[in-house]
């Protein structure tokens, strides 16, 4: 199969589908790969480190969309690139549809298959492929919100760590999985102050024998919502119902209940966005303030660690990319966590939640690549 890799055009996204050493990988099963020229450079790989992996160079995108048989990307494509893909290519990559009606429209009319890291899924009811990068961007998270609650950047002046004789900084994620358990770390390691909130008893108490009372457990409900974002100096948001649009769980009106300078950092704004007031925001300006609380919404957060973030990714996604290079789409027949990966085929919405989201008809997969 021949293998496309395109540079990535979203905004402030440095990360790149294939690494060299996927390539070597690639190449090892006896496929060919073409590399846009450039491709590389967020993550320091310039196109001889991509040719001494087997890569052939490409000058352009449009011939890598033109040729490949699959197109491996990071994040969703945009409106250029959806316009250049073709019925009988499959795409490899973040897709995010539930909030994103106008790509999902595009791929529709492409006929591309296309198949969304995201929506993967594991054996013990993981998703494999979202997972590194909810690891990258959850720790990034406590990152944005120290940086955001500092006076300069329009927070309340609040150092999380607090010192000796003064109170640390409160920390509330709401969303105890991946993102959220990262977050926690990063935050009880600076000394804050910190609760996770979850819909799921079992993830709490996971997390209470994880972190060995060293951060507190609470039950999600509206009203511990409420308690722990007035009290707060950051709020994360991390919650997550696979393929869904996310659960708006702060309102604006809530946001005068807040700490005048606290910050929402929405990592799920991704699905949407939990807190009522988010919008997508982008690395080059990543904040804005409603009613006197900063709102962090960076759609892409592990674009800024493209040297971390291609590395992780490409650990995830490199088994199931050789087993769609070696089957094509008989691979989405033989493994059924990779078929759930399958949301768009032949202009229909092949993914359940995806599709509930879009308002959309849906189309069993096993149906779509029986027909
Ligand atoms: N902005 C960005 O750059 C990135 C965003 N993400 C996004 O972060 C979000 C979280 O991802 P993961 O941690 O991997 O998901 P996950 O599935 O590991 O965890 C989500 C958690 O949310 C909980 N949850 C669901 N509804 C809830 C509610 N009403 N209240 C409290 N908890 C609730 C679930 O029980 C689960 O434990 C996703 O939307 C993901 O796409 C992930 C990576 C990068
Ligand atoms: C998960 C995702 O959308 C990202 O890493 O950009
Ligand atoms: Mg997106």
């Amino acid at each position: 199969m021949l293998i496309g890799v395109p540079k990535e055009i979203k905004v402030g996204e440095a990360r790149v589908g294939l690494t060299p050493s996927a390539v070597v990988e690639y190449v090892a099963h006896g496929h060919k790969v073409l590399v846009e020229t450039g491709a590389g450079a967020g993550i320091r790989a310039d196109d001889d480190a991509y040719a001494a992996a087997g890569a052939t160079i490409a000058d352009a995108a449009d011939k890598v969309f033109a040729e490949a048989d699959m197109i491996v990307k990071v994040k969703e494509p945009q409106a250029a690139e959806w316009a250049q893909l073709r019925p009988g290519q499959i795409l490899f990559t973040y897709l995010h549809l539930a909030a994103d009606p106008k790509q999902a429209r595009g791929l529709m009319e492409s006929g591309v298959t296309a198949i969304a890291y995201e929506t993967v899924t594991d054996s013990r009811g993981g998703l494999p492929l979202l997972a590194p990068m909810s690891e990258v961007a959850g720790r990034l998270s406590i990152q944005a919100a120290a940086t955001a609650l500092q006076k300069p950047n329009g927070g309340r002046g609040v150092l999380l760590g607090g010192v000796p004789g003064v109170q640390a900084g409160k920390i509330a994620v709401i969303g105890g999985g991946v993102v959220g358990t990262q977050a926690a770390q990063m935050a009880v390691g600076l000394g804050a102050e910190v609760t996770i909130l979850d819909r799921s008893l079992a993830r709490l108490r996971a997390l209470d024998d994880l972190f060995h009372g060293r951060v507190r457990t609470r039950y999600s409900t509206l009203e511990a919502i409420r308690e722990e974002a007035f009290s707060a100096d950051a709020v994360i948001g991390a919650v997550l119902i696979p393929g869904a649009s996310a659960p708006r769980l702060i309102s604006r009106d809530m946001l005068s209940g807040m700490k005048p300078g606290a910050v929402l950092v929405d990592v799920a704004i991704d699905q949407g966005g939990c807190f009522e007031t988010s919008h997508p925001t982008t690395h080059e300006s990543p904040t804005f303030v409603v009613d006197g609380v900063v709102h962090y919404c960076v759609a892409n957060m592990p674009g800024a660690v493209p040297l971390t973030s291609s590395e992780a990714l490409n650990n995830a996604t490199l088994p199931f990319g050789l087993e769609l290079a070696d089957h094509g789409m008989a691979a989405l027949g033989r493994d059924p966590h990779l078929r759930a990966g399958l949301n768009v085929h032949g202009g229909r919405i092949t993914h359940a939640a995806v599709a509930e989201a879009l308002g959309l008809p849906f189309e069993a997969p096993d149906q779509m690549l029986a027909a």
